[in-house]
């Protein structure tokens, strides 16, 4: 593959041979013998590939992603992000920066000249303004991207016995945590990672709430507190033996499992009833009816014994989690790494304090677009000055 049409740029060659580890193994030992022939390091091409230009940090992350991608949605938004979308939109608004701060830099420069067009100033506070809207809406996105990319958190919570550890094995089909009669078998928290109609999940199984002398359980339950804090979504698991069947039941029932302060990131919840097995005939409904009034949360009777009501616990489970991910390929492409969410945040700072300073000193004012360009530049790793002195040749006739 001739330069520059490769993937890294240079000129490339690529050998196709069979398969088998021994054919491989003896056309890299004969390679290895050639001189200036060396194995390329991990990552090494990518890393040629951007040095050359032809793929910026964005789809960089994007192709590691999408190597990585391990369900369906990830993939496509990995897939999305390596395209290029997210670098073309971070790409457009360091641009409108770099317009931004070539005007301001040319008013500093030259207004005294009377060479400038009135109401240069006005037009830039409108865009960084317009920018500032643009990139507070990307950050409030509530971490669709990057909860797609790392998987949600589904935390399984409730009091001892009620059959968490029996969900969690259900669920990932496979005895993941041990399950025992006895109340407080589960201390540490049990992770499994599981793919639910093409979205990642990392589903934890936890101690059952309760108070206890036990230092270990008592660990156990400091831990589960722990994770209910950072869920995303919480599955509530009781008893539904239980729970009366009357109304305002619900609440209580909720209340009894998540003590107050449990959820301060305000989880969605949704109410597990296990153990329907055990119900005489027809209290089930009478409890669904009576839970069902008011409810906050939705609610599912199941059994982990027989299985009954697992469907409907996973359908309910994958609409929150299409609500949460969204569909990766429609609308604005999804902010997918903590890094550019910090790197955003910085940006969004420097052109709040742009408008405190451009009254008061326009050269310091310019120094936050140039920050907030240079936070731009960090997520897409492309950060010049040339840039700059190309638009104030090309907007403004000065230096004549
Ligand atoms: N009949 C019936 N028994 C169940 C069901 N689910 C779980 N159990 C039983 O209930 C007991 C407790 O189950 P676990 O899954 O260990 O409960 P847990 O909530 O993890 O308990 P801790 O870890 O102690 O907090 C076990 O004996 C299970 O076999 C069910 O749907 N029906
Ligand atoms: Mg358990």
């Amino acid at each position: 593959f001739a330069g520059p049409h490769s993937f890294t740029g240079e000129d490339c060659s690529e050998l196709h041979v069979h398969g088998g580890p021994a054919v491989v193994g003896g056309v890299l030992q004969a390679l290895g013998r050639l001189p200036g022939l060396r194995p390329a390091d991990p990552g090494e091409f990518t890393k040629r590939a951007f040095q050359a230009g032809k793929l910026g940090l964005t789809e960089v992350e994007g192709l590691g992603d999408l190597i990585h991608a391990e369900t369906e949605a990830q993939r496509r938004q990995a897939l999305r992000q390596m395209e290029g979308e997210l670098g073309q939109l971070y790409q457009r608004w360091s641009e409108e920066l770099t317009k931004a701060l070539a005007h301001v830099e040319a008013f500093i420069d030259f207004s005294e000249d009377d060479n400038l067009e009135e109401g240069v100033l006005a037009r830039v506070a409108a865009a960084v303004q317009t920018l500032e809207e643009e990139v507070r809406g990307h950050l409030q996105d509530g971490r669709r991207g990057e909860r797609l990319r790392g998987g949600v958190h589904v935390v399984i919570a409730g009091p001892t016995n009620a059959g968490k550890s029996s969900l969690l094995n259900l669920l990932c089909q496979r005895p993941a945590a041990i399950v025992s009669p006895v109340a407080g078998t589960t201390r540490d928290v049990v992770e499994s990672a599981l793919n639910i109609g093409g979205y990642p999940v990392v589903l934890s199984d936890t101690a059952g709430l309760r108070e206890t002398q036990d230092a270990v359980e008592r660990e156990g339950v400091s831990r589960a507190r722990d994770r209910l804090q950072r869920a995303d979504v919480v599955l509530a698991v009781l008893a539904a033996v239980d729970v009366a069947p009357e109304p305002g039941c619900l609440a209580d029932a909720l209340r009894a499992v998540l003590p107050p302060g449990a959820l301060a990131g305000r989880a969605p919840c949704i109410l597990v009833l296990n153990k329907a097995d055990l119900l005489e005939e027809g209290r089930g409904g009478a409890l669904l009816g009576a839970c069902g009034e008011g409810a906050l949360s939705p609610v599912c009777l199941l059994s982990c014994k027989t299985g009954e009501g697992v469907a409907s616990l996973l359908s309910l489970l994958g609409a929150q989690l299409e609500q949460m991910c969204g569909d990766p390929l429609t609308g604005s492409p999804s902010l997918t790494q903590a890094r550019h969410r910090l790197h955003l945040t910085s940006c969004l700072g420097s052109l709040g304090r742009y408008h405190g300073y451009k009254s008061l000193d326009l050269v310091l004012a310019a120094e936050e677009l140039r920050l907030a360009r240079r936070h731009l530049g960090k997520i897409t790793g492309r950060v010049s000055a040339e840039e700059i002195l190309d638009i104030v040749f090309r907007d403004f006739c000065v230096g004549k």
